[in-house]
């Protein structure tokens, strides 16, 4: 292949469409660069008319030069928001079509298009590409621009079609569209997304805006640039592998670039190494993380005593990579497999004599042992369920981004890594991988991405007198003012330490959520800042509610208005129909600076929120998160109340969804105490069910009473003899279990002069008697011997009986009662039934001149 590349679009192309010479010197120009640097270079063509024509012409002067530098076919990808037949996205892909097919005929060099819709853009993931088209005409997909300019790799270049910048700063995109939620209209929706976005085409290096209306080109195509180019590729790395290296040589040999080659070297350290060890691997996108795993896996099962390996990601489709190396490395070694994949063709499962490789969905992962376990992508992974891979694993691999286009989380890095650091029974070896694989270092193209979509976003450093102002809770609550974070260059410092508190608490970001953001018409932002301006509180709240009534009409009926899912899910689980016409804050996500959590100001913004809930005269403050005990205590601290658990839990959390909703106004309050009794009789129906692996500590947070509640629990005779017949030490807890729930349950539900009972007690309740595990189980979770535990709950239903013994005497009489009624009844009889009372207690049922029955 040549060294040197000339950098000359022939002009012949431009037979094929009605564009400028422009286009062909900002086209040169761009690629000229990106050969000489192995970087993308990027090319905006903004206009009315001729922008698909000019994104052709790029195309095909760049493929034409391209396809003698590289010796193969070139690969194109477009996307764009439809390719349906009729519309104008559709028009604009045949008329860029057909100048890159014209012209490549007639230069006869070769290429191989695909397009995409936005939608479908996911299955660009793992792909690399030598040439994008990004048709931005009517929509602008954060996501989906953040998953696909990555792909391209170094010598290529990027090339968008957008309106006219004057117009787009002040259109609504499809994207916006589907932000409108009632009773807002498109009216409301904002504009600063896009607005940023053209600043941030304008103020980065690489990129070219060309005007396909005046065919002006800024910045303008230099006359002295040398168009002739020495390319630059990627160099392998020159290195042996270690001479006591456990992996075969070819796979080292594999690997594209020095920081791959040493991750290889860690890998093996992990192999060798006795006791439980993680590896952590760590890098930005496109470092080849996911391809080195693959390469990793390949060596271990082949050449060590590795049997099963398990390798988990958030969806099949992300371990693509590491499946599609982990064949290349076997290939590369001569050993054969059989393969098996999902319904939408995911590989999920590879045999060889050696060893077998399976996908599994986090949630199942997490309960398995195995022999080596790979986790990609763990910060889109919720960190319990990281942890409990490791606490069944010796040998787990964890490998994740750092800065990404989602799952872009630190939870990962913060909450698991410093908890993982301070576990003495842990080997950790890290390893961080800087070197691009599909461009070289330092790409302007990478820089605009993370900037414009925010990806590398961080919280403000903490000084001491920052600090200060914390432990002295001199901080202010604000309402910050969005158009100046996302249109005043000023405000960007403060947008970046905003959105940075998210990236860095948060297990999963999308750059969407920043466009939401930024002009979702019911979304809105608070912050606390410390007095010396720093922010370390972020709010981001959605209001729902003040449905009209014939909206609320529908919901009856099974319809759901969008962006409403409390007052849904107030309808859907509670008929509670007066509750969607009341004004509610939904608190969509709440985070803390790192460094000063637990400092009590998360709930200082809860209760600064409150306040301005009250005198804007909302009716509620809710949420919706993943349960585990410590975010399901701060909420309750904080007056939330729940109404609400999923039934199944989140397949990437691995947690149940908890509502809760904090009432201001009086008659919400109402609503909400009475959602909160019928949730909790549930509750304590579904720990027997579908909860029973609901974390008992969660589910004792859960029952805690928000207010005055009555519940009076109710045995047959046969049941309340059973139940003294075992707190007497008669029968085993297994013959009354029936019974004692019955009692437990009304522990739980009446909240009125309930005896007072100690944390472990309740979480015996809870998982013995409402959960119905086995007396192994609970003894393992509450640390006590199982002989303890029963002498405990048998002790424990002594003291409940006598607690409750007036109402179980009454509730066994009244089946008294109504069970000589029936006898009566069945006979044909009219005859008295008196109950005698002695000291207040109903001891005996008689039907006069029929028979007696003993209580
Ligand atoms: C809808 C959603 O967004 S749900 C997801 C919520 N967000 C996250 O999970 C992101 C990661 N977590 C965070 O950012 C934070 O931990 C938050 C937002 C959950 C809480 O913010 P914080 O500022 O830490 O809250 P705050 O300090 O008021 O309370 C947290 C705990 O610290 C305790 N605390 C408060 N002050 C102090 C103090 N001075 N010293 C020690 N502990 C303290 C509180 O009692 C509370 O403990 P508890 O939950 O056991 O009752
Ligand atoms: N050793 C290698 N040889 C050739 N190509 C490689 C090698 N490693 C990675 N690649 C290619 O580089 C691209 C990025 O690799 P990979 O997907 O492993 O990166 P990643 O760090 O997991 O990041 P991403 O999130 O972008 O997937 C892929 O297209 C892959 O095919």
């Amino acid at each position: 292949m040549p060294d040197k590349a000339e950098v000359f679009f022939d002009e012949g192309v431009l037979d094929f469409a009605d564009v400028d010479e422009i286009v062909l010197d900002v086209g040169e120009e761009a690629l000229a660069e990106a050969l000489a640097h192995r970087h993308r270079r990027m090319i905006v063509f903004q206009g009315d008319e001729g922008k698909a024509e000019a994104a052709g012409v790029v195309t095909a002067g760049a493929a034409d030069v391209l396809f003698d530098v590289r010796d193969r076919p070139i690969s194109v990808l477009y996307v764009t928001d439809s390719l349906k037949e009729d519309t104008y996205a559709r028009e604009r892909y045949e008329e860029f079509r057909r100048v890159l097919e014209g012209f490549a005929e007639e230069a006869n060099f070769e290429y191989e298009l695909e397009a995409l819709t936005f939608s479908g853009s996911k299955r660009a993931l793992g792909t690399t590409w030598d040439l994008m088209v990004i048709d931005l005409s009517y929509d602008l997909d954060p996501d989906a621009i953040g998953r696909l300019v990555e792909t391209v790799r170094g010598g290529g270049l990027v090339i968008f079609q957008t309106p006219p910048f004057d117009r787009w700063r002040n259109m609504w995109t499809a994207f916006h569209k589907s932000l409108v939620t009632p009773p807002y209209t498109l009216d409301h929706v904002g504009k600063r997304f896009n607005r940023r976005f053209i600043r941030k085409l304008k103020e980065h290096d690489g990129v070219w805006i060309v005007d396909t209306d005046e065919w002006t080109a800024e910045p303008e195509p230099s006359e002295d640039v040398d168009l002739e180019v020495e390319v630059k590729r990627r160099e392998r790395p020159d290195l042996d592998p270690p001479d006591d290296a456990v992996l075969p040589e070819e796979l080292y040999r594999m690997c594209a670039t020095e920081d791959q080659f040493r991750a290889l070297i860690r890998f093996e350290e992990l192999l060798e190494s006795n006791g439980k060890t993680a590896l952590i691997l760590t890098a930005d996108r496109g470092r080849g993380k996911s391809a080195l795993l693959g390469i990793a896996v390949a060596g271990a099962g082949v050449t060590t005593d590795v049997y099963d390996v398990v390798v988990t990601a958030s969806e099949p489709e992300n371990v693509a990579v590491l499946f599609e190396f982990l064949l290349e490395a076997l290939r590369e070694l001569g050993v054969e497999y059989d393969v098996e994949r999902d319904d939408k063709g995911n590989i999920v499962y590879v045999e060889t004599d050696d060893f077998v490789v399976e996908y599994e969905r986090p949630s199942e992962a997490s309960e398995i042992e195995c022999d080596l376990m790979v986790v990609d992508e763990a910060a889109s992974i919720h960190v319990p369920i990281l942890e409990r891979i490791l606490d069944n694993n010796d040998k787990v691999v964890y490998s994740s981004t750092i800065h990404g286009y989602e799952g872009a989380g630190r939870g990962f890095s913060v909450r698991f890594l410093q908890n993982v650091r301070k576990r003495r029974d842990v080997r950790l070896i890290e390893f961080k991988m800087h070197e691009p694989i599909r461009y070289d270092s330092d790409d302007p193209i990478e820089r605009w991405l993370f900037d414009t979509l925010l990806l590398d976003a961080e919280p403000a450093d903490l000084d001491k007198e920052d600090l200060e102002c914390v432990k002295e809770m001199r901080v202010e609550f604000e309402k910050p003012d969005l158009r100046y974070w996302f249109e005043d260059p000023e405000g960007e410092e403060e947008l970046r330490q905003f959105i940075g508190i998210y990236v860095m608490a948060h297990y999963r970001n999308r750059p969407s959520d920043v466009m939401v953001l930024a002009d979702a018409p019911h979304h809105e932002a608070y912050a606390l800042k410390t007095e010396t301006g720093k922010i370390v509180t972020a709010l981001q709240v959605a209001r729902e509610g003040t449905i009209p009534r014939d909206v609320i009409t529908k919901m009856r009926r099974g319809y759901r208005p969008p962006g409403n899912v409390i007052p849904d899910l107030m309808v859907q689980h509670h008929d509670a129909l007066d509750f969607p016409r009341m004004k509610g804050l939904r608190i969509v996500r709440i985070a803390t600076h790192p460094d000063i959590m637990r400092h009590g100001l998360g709930s200082r913004a809860l209760k600064e929120l409150a306040k301005i809930a009250k005198k804007k005269d909302y009716d509620w403050i809710g949420t919706g998160f993943g349960a585990n005990e410590e975010l399901t205590r701060f909420w309750l601290r904080n007056g939330f109340v729940p109404v609400h658990i999923s039934p199944n839990r989140n397949p990437v959390s691995g947690e149940y969804s908890v509502a809760v909703i904090r009432p201001i106004s009086e008659e919400a309050e109402e609503i909400i105490n009475r959602a909160n009794f019928e949730f909790r009789i549930k509750l304590a129906d579904w720990l027997g069910e579908t909860h029973r692996d609901l974390e008992p500590e969660v589910a004792r947070l859960l029952f805690e009473p928000m207010s005055s509640l009555r519940y009076r629990p109710t045995l047959t005779e046969g049941q309340l003899r059973r139940l003294k017949k075992y707190a007497d030490m008669v029968h085993t807890y297994e013959i009354a279990a029936d019974a004692v729930r019955e009692l437990a349950k009304a522990y739980f539900l009446d909240t009125e002069d309930r005896p007072e009972l100690s944390e472990e007690e309740e979480l015996l309740l809870i998982t013995k008697c409402l959960q119905r595990w086995k007396w192994a189980d609970v003894a393992d979770v509450l640390g006590e011997e199982v002989p303890d535990l029963m002498r405990s709950l048998r002790d424990l239903v002594g003291l409940l009986y006598e607690e409750y013994k007036e109402d179980l005497q009454r509730s066994a009489a009244v089946e008294g009662i109504r069970k000589a009624v029936e006898r009566l009844a069945d006979k044909g009889l009219t005859g008295t039934v008196i109950v005698e009372v002695e000291e207040g207690e109903p001891k005996e049922v008689i039907i006069r001149r029929e028979e007696r029955l003993e209580l």
